[in-house]
């Protein structure tokens, strides 16, 4: 069977990061460290929490994506999807959705789109804030066009969007359940 990459997107603070967890403990998808050239913060552990490069060695590596923030390169990269595939696991990726859109057009049916969105973005603001995100960080955010555009479902040319509303956080797990059921099923 072909390995899968689950892309999780959506809008800042719908719940991405806590559904890849999830994915991660209880299907034992592996997560796909990303690169980038800003330093370390501190606790921070290179190849767990990021590939730390330099210029060069960012340069060195093939990217499916890869964007610029506060003149730093992010990017993710065939290597670091490879060595995931290699443990025999599939992955696991959060992206905004212009990333979820290139690794359908690059990855077609080994990508896995899962939305994630509330049915109210008031609610983004104040889980942002309970996050411990700073206060300008949050204006930033939500006035951002990026932010806009991740607040709508994506239509990725013809590829399946797997919605999940994570109002609550127990009733998106049991949507998260009945999507891998369904996909087993489906053998994909
Ligand atoms: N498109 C893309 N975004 C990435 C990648 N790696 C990290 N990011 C995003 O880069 C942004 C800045 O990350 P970071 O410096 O760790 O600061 P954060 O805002 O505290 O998460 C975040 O929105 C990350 O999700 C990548 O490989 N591709
Ligand atoms: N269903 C939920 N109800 C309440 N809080 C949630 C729920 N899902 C996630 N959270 C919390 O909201 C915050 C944002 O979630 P996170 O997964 O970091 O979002 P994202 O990765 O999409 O920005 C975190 O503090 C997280 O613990």
């Amino acid at each position: 069977m072909q390995r899968k990459i689950f892309v999780i997107t959506g809008p800042t603070g719908a719940g991405k990061t806590t559904i890849a967890h999830y994915l991660q403990q209880e299907f034992n998808l592996k997560k796909v460290i990303t690169h980038t050239t800003r330093s370390p913060r501190k606790g921070e552990i290179d190849g767990q929490d990021y590939y730390f490069e330099n210029e060069t060695t960012f340069a060195q590596k093939h990217y499916l994506e890869q964007v610029e923030y506060a003149g730093h390169r992010y990017g993710s990269s065939r290597e670091a999807l490879e060595l995931v595939w290699h443990t025999g696991n599939d992955a696991v990726i959060v992206l905004d959705t212009k990333g979820a859109q290139t690794y359908a057009d690059q990855l077609g049916a080994q990508t896995i789109i899962v939305y994630v969105t509330v049915s109210n973005s008031t609610i983004l603001a104040q889980r942002l804030v309970q996050r411990g995100d700073q206060p300008e960080r949050i204006k930033q955010r939500l006035a951002s066009d990026d932010f806009q555009r991740d607040l709508v479902t994506p239509q990725l040319n013809n590829h399946p969007v797997h919605v999940i509303l994570n109002d609550d956080l127990t009733a998106a797990k049991t949507q998260i359940k009945d999507l891998m059921q369904s996909l087993k099923l489906e053998n994909i």
